[in-house]
């Protein structure tokens, strides 16, 4: 085995933007693996399911930066599940999993459809106007769930776990969002097939109940697509727990190693034609994407998103609607 090679700094890797390209351009090569220098530091970056199904798992720490354990992003939004680690994160992940039943997710879909409605009027949200029928909601789960020993959540607990689902909620649909409404003005061929798709189930009806969300056919390949093509969280990174062996180089314990989800989405190994928006290559009949580690915009394993259910219901419902408004092409 080699201990990991030296690569020199690309000159040309200024920003995050020449950082994603520098992985992008790799994997044309045929490369699996990448390490930069960030001055001292090695930065260890994987773009292939082969090299990081071994980082999803729960042994490998969120690297929260250089200077652990005390970082911006804990000062910002506690250490709720996003950046809780070992045991603390296993209890509230057990905790917070009835939040996003099934049954649950259903109760939001008329705000969804609501809110969705105040977006594409551009109103403002009225006070008061929320419907007051009774529905088991998030804020509920924290304050009543208990783990075996009958404890729940303390204060400060709850106020990190509402911090971490606001911030990890909103900007990453909001972006999955911005990027599905660009592609449709992109793509004016498939922009029709989303909107054949979604009168054909929702016919006349504004309103996008449970079952039309079961219904949709090609809008949910469509959403697919924005999310490889896009990949609204393109880098997740991980600090190695242990000594691991990436493609054969010898990564030791304590390394940042980046998961470049991105790249992985862009890996002509795993795609074909990846530089083509294509929302077919997601047909049941299709051998593109069916490695299950090939398409991580959630991530996946035991650390996947809790609120992916969630998000793809809000997007469906949003964009839904937002194309039976007007087309836009
Ligand atoms: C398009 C929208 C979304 C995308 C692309 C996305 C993506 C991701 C990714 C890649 C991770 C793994 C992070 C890591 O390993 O460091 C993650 C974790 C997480 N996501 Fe999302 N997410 C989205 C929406 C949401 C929503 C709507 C919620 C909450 C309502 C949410 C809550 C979380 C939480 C709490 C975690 C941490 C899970 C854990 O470590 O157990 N996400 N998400």
């Amino acid at each position: 085995l080699t201990t990991y090679r030296r690569y020199e700094l690309p000159t040309g890797v200024k920003n995050s933007k020449d950082y994603m390209n520098y992985a992008f351009d790799l994997t044309k090569t045929g490369s699996k693996v990448y390490c930069l220098w960030t001055g001292p530091l090695p930065v260890v970056g994987v773009t292939h399911p082969e090299t990081f199904k071994q980082l999803i798992g729960q042994e490998h720490r969120k690297a929260r930066g250089h200077n652990e354990p005390y970082t911006l992003i804990q000062e910002w939004i506690g250490e709720g599940l996003l950046v809780s680690g070992d045991r603390k994160w296993e209890r509230s992940r057990k905790l917070l999993t009835p939040a996003f039943h099934f049954n649950i997710l259903t109760g939001y879909i008329d705000v969804m459809n609501t809110v969705s409605d105040t977006f594409q009027k551009e109103h403002p949200l009225e006070v008061g106007q929320s419907d007051r029928k009774r529905r088991l909601d998030f804020l509920d789960i924290l304050l009543t769930a208990t783990d075996e020993h009958g404890r729940g959540l303390d204060r400060e607990e709850i106020q990190s776990e509402v911090d971490t689902f606001t911030f990890e909620g909103h900007d990453t649909t909001g972006s999955a969002l911005a990027w599905s409404i660009y592609a449709l003005g992109q793509n004016p061929k498939i922009q029709a097939k989303v909107y054949e798709d979604v009168t054909a189930v929702l016919g006349d009806k504004n309103h996008v109940d449970a079952t039309d969300l079961h219904d949709f056919k090609y809008l949910p390949k469509y959403i697919k697509e924005v999310m490889r093509y896009y990949s609204p969280v393109p880098l997740i990174a991980r600090k190695s727990a242990k000594t691991l062996v990436i493609d054969g180089y010898e990564v030791p314990p304590g390394t940042r190693v980046d998961i470049n989800i991105y790249a992985t989405h862009h890996n002509p190994a795993i795609w074909d034609t990846p530089e083509m928006f294509d929302p077919e290559r997601f047909d049941a009949d299709n051998k593109d994407g069916n490695d299950v580690f090939g398409f991580i915009p959630f991530s996946a394993g035991n650390r996947n998103c809790i609120g992916q259910v969630f998000a793809l219901n809000e997007i469906k419902i949003c964009l839904a609607k937002f194309v039976k408004r007007d087309s836009l092409s």
